[in-house]
């Protein structure tokens, strides 16, 4: 099973509420939808440091104090396919710009583009983005690529105590 991590910075955006950090991806799985930044855990990451340095890399922004908002696994035709370790914070230091993986932008979160999206994230980053913590199962399929394979069904469970994944 492939362990990923998510990352959604969070800024005051004043009299119009929170803005979210969101990235475009521009190459890879999900190319072309909007996402938090993120990707896969390198050989003796903890998710956690994944997440800092992810972020670092594709959107040039430096985050701390992140807070595990989510824990995602993502079953492909019946099998464990993604473990995401879903993270939040509003400690966000620098000015995002892209990257070759990524295009960021500053989104409130009234108007996160959900149509733009992978099909389940409209299921759970709403709550994540209000400060809940969701444990999620999401079920495609179809065969691989797991972006191109169909969403089918979900199970839920919000306010989970989880730790920080450090
Ligand atoms: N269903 C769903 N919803 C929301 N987010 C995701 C999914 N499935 C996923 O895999 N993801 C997330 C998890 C990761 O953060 C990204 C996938 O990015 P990454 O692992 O970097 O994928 P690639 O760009 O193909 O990998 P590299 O080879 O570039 O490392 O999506």
């Amino acid at each position: 099973m492939i362990e990923t991590t998510l990352c959604f910075p969070l800024r005051d955006g004043g009299d119009d509420g929170d803005d979210v950090l969101l990235i475009e991806k521009r190459r890879g799985l999900g190319e072309g939808w909007y996402n938090g930044p993120g990707g896969k855990l390198e050989s003796g990451e903890t998710p956690q440091e994944c997440a800092v340095r992810e972020t670092r890399e594709e959107v040039g922004l430096e985050v701390r104090d992140l807070e595990k908002a989510g824990e995602l696994t993502f079953l492909l035709d019946g099998e464990e396919h993604t473990r995401c370790h879903v993270y939040r914070t509003r400690s966000v230091t620098g000015e995002p710009s892209a990257s070759a993986e990524a295009d960021p932008e500053w989104v409130p979160v009234d108007d996160v583009p959900y149509d733009r999206m992978w099909d389940d994230d409209h299921l759970w980053l709403p709550g994540v983005l209000e400060g809940a913590t969701v444990v999620g199962e999401f079920r495609f399929e179809g065969g691989e690529p797991l972006d191109e394979a169909e969403f089918v069904a979900h199970d839920l469970e919000w306010d989970v105590p989880l730790g920080n994944g450090s």
